[in-house]
């Protein structure tokens, strides 16, 4: 899977792309990640890649023309068709559903906004989805770009040991159970003893109920979620409610 990525800061990617996972994914050819500076794509002499806002207002507008160059010039690089992703507050919210769907692509090109993002027509004309990563006001759109890149990789065949992709699909949805490592007992605090007993049936009962309990407590929206894709069992609906949901 190739990732391209369009923003005016590639300097801000080195380290989470060129660390760890995503860089031995690299290495390993799993997944190619291409930086580009918009800038690269100015035509005047101060490589202006911003402007003041029609309207008049605080803050800068990413210019059309080199946005525009850049896409379509990066779009061309390579045959594999793509989807042009920008990354913006007003997209639709980032979940596993949609990472799992990206991760399907060959390739996903990501145009990250900054100072008070792009020039709408861009958005009309170039981009053909909208994501966002959260409700809280950002810098600029690298992070989340970042984000994205993380979350699609890792569902890259070969990128990690299928084993510690949770494949079930109500990974999607449900919350993690507890993890506990040694020592057993750490400032008088105990490993609950069913992790102990060496029981597997007992303990994946014991992590199930963990997982669909603390999804009810602390998110009972992704658990109406999970109910709603139809991914939780009987037993889970027994067990939730007694728990009383
Ligand atoms: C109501 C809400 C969400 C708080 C909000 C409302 C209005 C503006 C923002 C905001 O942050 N504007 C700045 C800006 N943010 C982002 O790019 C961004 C933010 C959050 C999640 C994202 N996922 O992808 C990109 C994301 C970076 C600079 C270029 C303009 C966009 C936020």
């Amino acid at each position: 899977m190739r990732f391209d990525i369009l923003t005016l800061f590639p300097a801000m990617f080195q380290g989470p792309l060129t660390e760890s996972i995503l860089k031995r994914a690299q290495q390993a050819g799993r997944i190619e990640i291409h930086l580009h500076d918009i800038r690269q794509w100015t035509t005047d002499r101060h490589r202006t890649a911003d402007d003041t806002p029609y309207g008049g207002g605080a803050g800068m507008v990413m210019k059309a023309e080199p946005l525009a160059a850049a896409i379509r010039a990066v779009r061309a690089a390579d045959e594999r068709p793509g989807v042009t992703i920008l990354l913006t507050p007003d997209g639709e919210l980032l979940t596993q559903q949609i990472v799992r769907e990206l991760a399907t692509l060959p390739r996903l090109l990501l145009v990250c906004g900054h100072y008070e993002g792009i020039d709408e027509r861009v958005r009309e004309t170039l981009i053909d989805r909208e994501l966002s990563i959260g409700d809280y006001v950002l810098t600029g759109g690298e992070l989340a770009a970042m984000v994205v890149v993380d979350a699609v990789a890792r569902l890259v065949p070969g990128v990690i040991d299928s084993e510690s992709i949770v494949e079930e699909s109500h990974s999607d949805f449900l919350l993690e159970y507890p993890h506990y490592t040694r020592p057993a007992v750490w400032e008088g605090r105990a490993v609950p003893p069913v992790l102990l007993s060496g029981h597997h049936g007992e303990i994946a009962r014991w992590r199930r109920a963990e997982r669909l309990r603390r999804t009810l407590v602390r998110r009972p929206d992704l658990l109406a979620r999970a109910a709603a894709a139809g991914v939780l069992t009987k037993a889970d609906l027994a067990l939730l409610a007694e728990l009383g949901w």
